[in-house]
């Protein structure tokens, strides 16, 4: 009892968890009279605590765990444990409640949930995937169900009337992108009708610490049509006769590819004796190059996949594929021509939200995740977060190894293939954590040369992956996985089925194995994570070398040690580099959080005052009153004619147009803006000050003139068939949008430095 105590008091700097601790007594002695309810009384029990305003006080507490825990054991036949309860009431307070992998967090996240709905509050539960707020929200449904609570769930297959249909429910299932772009798309509308998504009181974040650190910078984008870019079938067709080494060569990192001057003389022939390097016309190069990049560097099934007749991105990290993403317009269409498929349309950026500031849209967020202690700073400092560390249910009996470094990668890769042939000899379960799908690939070559047999998480879909993933505790099982894969989901051992678990409880447990350290020990430990769930038994190793990137780019020193024969380096003191050149990454990426954090709140700041104004647009006769006064003698006449609702009609949608086209040019201005601001960092002066300098004048007097255009379309609109013709004047929707997220462009900027380079070369020769 007394070290049950000990760790339930949680670590220094965390949430005080003794609060909590102090009902479970209380809770428990609840359990009898609860267990003697009818389901319909305790649907009503439930129904009784929404009598009250949050946060709960103790009483209400201590029933809502108790009437929670009986109703999770009906329906789910699981009873929580009291560490999940813990788990609860730490979310209910709005904190981040750290619990390891296989703790049952579904669980937790779902009782916490339905506290606040219970309250009266509207709860979004953000997943990292469509396949798990699916999968979450089903599995969890008998539960609210019996709580009296409703759940709902989206995903990108789902229709508008049923987004707005699931958003109306007490408790939203959705993927962080998902949800990111219903918020971009209904402040583009142009009726209140067409918005989806209403307030919501509750984010209640699973893998807390990936959405609100890893994927916090990244920026989501809705797009709108402009014009279509042509597809290059010409340049697809002639770069495929093209010879690799005789016309073009590869760099040795396989990042770019350039013509060889025999390649050059084929294709100027083919096209019929132009000159590439004409300063008349400089059109033809970037095709030629665009299509050679397309055809050479991006591979059908490693980057990107054909399917549903369009070609759909693989993300290389997390090795899946990413329905939502495009390439840089030209070479996207690239690709679509030498797959031969149809052309999709490009488009401009009409705007974006950061992961960051779409989750701080929520009065209350909170969440839970295997992983937040390591950034509890940034979780306070970004988001006033605090950590809670929940116990684990039983003790941890895991056993990591430390880091086995190499000099080499071919070494470290020898070493790692003879560990898994030795390990596999003995039946244990292997899993095999990589950096990104090609590394996957890799691995499994060298493993297949080797006469072992593994499968391989390669981006098929999510689900795919959670039912490939279950079964990595499977005797005998060779796994290998990029880090992300497949997770959320449980790897028991013996199987998913856990018919053969003594055999493997007797190997040792899954045994994991990492292919390299990652940038953060975050991201390390949640792959160590993936075995030891629950008490069982396990292990996990990483094996490195000096030649990977995260020590090759991070480390102060990398020459001077002295390896063993095969290539292992046993000096302590050079192990400490791998874990250095992590704590210089790990320092790295907050910078970039914290840069881009900076950036981005002068254009939240800014968005916020058009989107203010917009809501008056929308809601309200703003615009309407507005160009009256502008406009006095065109509107009294419309009004004459056409009646005064289909004048406020018009007006709301050429000053809605107006402002929105204002922003997605602002827009389009800050972006470039920040890009060129690096410049004139050379010049010593502080980045953000600069960008703040031009940014905040460019912004000044934009509500006027918006207000100003929107008078001028107005002026010149005529009268058509009994109605205000607005498109006549060049008020126009996008005839689509879509939506992506930034960090899936992989190649812009090494695709642009290929045309540059090699137009800079050529020119460099010439003069
Ligand atoms: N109180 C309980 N009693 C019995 N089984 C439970 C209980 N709570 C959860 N489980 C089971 O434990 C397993 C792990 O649950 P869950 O997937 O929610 O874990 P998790 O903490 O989210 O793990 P991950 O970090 O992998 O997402 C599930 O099979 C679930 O059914």
């Amino acid at each position: 009892m007394a070290e049950t105590v000990r760790r339930m008091l949680g670590k220094p700097g965390a949430v005080d968890l003794r609060p909590y601790t102090k009902l479970l007594q209380s809770i428990e002695a609840r359990e009898p009279e609860l267990r003697e309810l009818s389901d319909a009384e305790l649907t009503e029990k439930a129904t009784e605590l929404g009598n009250a305003e949050l946060p709960y006080d103790r009483g209400d507490l201590i029933e809502l765990c108790a009437v929670g825990r009986e109703a999770a054991r009906r329906t789910l036949g699981e009873r929580p444990f009291d560490v999940q309860l813990l788990g609860v009431m730490a979310l209910l307070d709005g904190h981040i409640a750290e619990m390891a992998t296989g703790e049952g967090k579904t669980l937790a996240g779902a009782l916490a949930a339905a506290g606040f709905a219970l309250r009266g509050q509207r709860v979004h539960v953000l997943s990292v995937n469509d396949y798990l707020a699916r999968r979450d929200a089903e599995w969890m449904r008998p539960l609210y169900d019996l709580l009296g609570v409703a759940v709902a769930w989206i995903g990108e297959e789902s229709t508008t009337a049923q987004r707005r249909l699931a958003y109306s429910a007490d408790i939203t299932y959705a993927s962080v992108s998902e949800l990111g772009f219903d918020v971009l798309r209904d402040r583009m509308a142009t009726d209140p009708e067409q918005r989806v998504v209403p307030e919501a009181g509750v984010a209640l974040i699973d893998e807390a610490d990936s959405v609100l650190v890893d994927e916090a910078r990244v920026p989501l984008v809705l797009a709108g049509a402009a014009e279509s870019s042509a597809a290059d079938e010409e340049m697809a067709e002639l770069v495929r006769t093209l010879k690799p080494g005789i016309h073009y060569e590869i760099d040795s990192d396989g990042r770019n590819v350039q013509l060889t001057d025999a390649g050059i003389d084929t294709v100027e022939r083919a096209l019929g004796g132009v000159d590439l390097y004409s300063e008349d016309d400089t059109s033809v190069l970037p095709r030629v190059n665009l299509a050679l990049h397309a055809h050479v560097l991006l591979q059908r099934d490693v980057h990107y996949v054909v399917r549903d007749g369009g070609v759909r991105l693989v993300n290389e990290s997390r090795g899946r594929i990413a329905l939502l993403q495009r390439w840089p317009d030209g070479l996207q269409a690239a690709v679509e021509a030498k797959e031969k498929v149809a052309v999709s349309e490009t488009g401009e950026v009409l705007d974006s939200i950061t992961v960051q500031a779409l989750v701080l849209r929520y009065p209350t967020h909170c969440g839970m995740t295997g992983t937040a202690m390591a950034v509890a700073e940034q979780l306070r400092e970004f988001y006033e977060l605090e950590v809670a560390v929940i116990p684990p249910n039983k003790p941890n009996i895991r056993v990591d190894e430390a880091t086995r470094l190499y000099a080499t990668r071919e070494e470290k890769e020898d070493a790692l293939v003879d560990e898994v042939t030795e390990v596999h000899a003995t039946g244990r379960p292997i899993l095999i954590g990589t950096q990104d799908v090609a590394e996957s690939e890799l691995l499994a070559k060298r493993l297949a040369d080797a006469g072992l047999e593994c499968v391989v998480l390669n981006a098929k879909n999510d689900a795919d992956e959670a039912a490939i993933i279950a079964e990595a505790g499977q005797y005998g099982a060779v796994t290998v996985s990029t880090q992300m894969a497949g997770r959320g989901t449980d790897i028991r051992l013996g199987g998913s089925d856990m018919s053969d678990r003594d055999r493997v409880v007797e190997t040792g447990g899954l045994y994991v194995m990492g292919f390299g350290r990652y940038p953060s020990s975050r991201l390390d430990d949640q792959l160590r994570g993936r075995a030891g769930r629950q008490g069982d038994p396990g292990g996990s190793v990483f094996f490195g070398s000096v030649e990977d990137d995260l020590v090759a780019n991070n480390a102060p020193e990398t020459t001077g040690y002295r390896p063993e024969a095969d290539g292992e380096i046993t000096d302590p003191s050079w192990l400490s580099t791998v874990d250095h050149a992590q704590r210089v990454s790990e320092g790295q990426l907050l910078d970039i959080h914290r840069n881009t954090w900076r950036y981005n709140k002068l254009i939240d700041v800014q968005r916020s005052v058009v989107l203010e104004h917009r809501e008056a647009v929308l809601m309200e006769d703003l615009a309407d009153r507005q160009l009256a006064v502008d406009c006095p003698a065109q509107h009294s006449e419309l009004v004459e004619e056409v009646g005064k609702e289909e004048v406020a009609r018009a007006a709301r949608l050429i000053t809605l147009y107006h402002l929105d086209r204002g922003w997605t040019d602002h827009n389009a201005f800050l972006a470039e803006l920040r890009e060129g601001i690096h410049l004139r960092f050379l010049g010593r002066r502080d980045p953000l000050d600069e960008f703040n300098r031009d940014a905040v004048p460019a912004f000044k007097g934009f509500l006027d003139e918006a207000r100003t255009r929107a008078a001028e379309t107005f002026a010149e609109t005529e009268v058509v068939d009994g109605k205000i013709d607005i498109a006549a004047v060049g008020v126009k929707r996008p005839s689509m949008t879509w939506t992506y997220m930034v960090h899936d462009h992989p190649f812009s900027t090494d695709f642009e430095t290929v045309v540059g380079r090699l137009k800079g070369a050529r020119r460099g020769e010439d003069s």
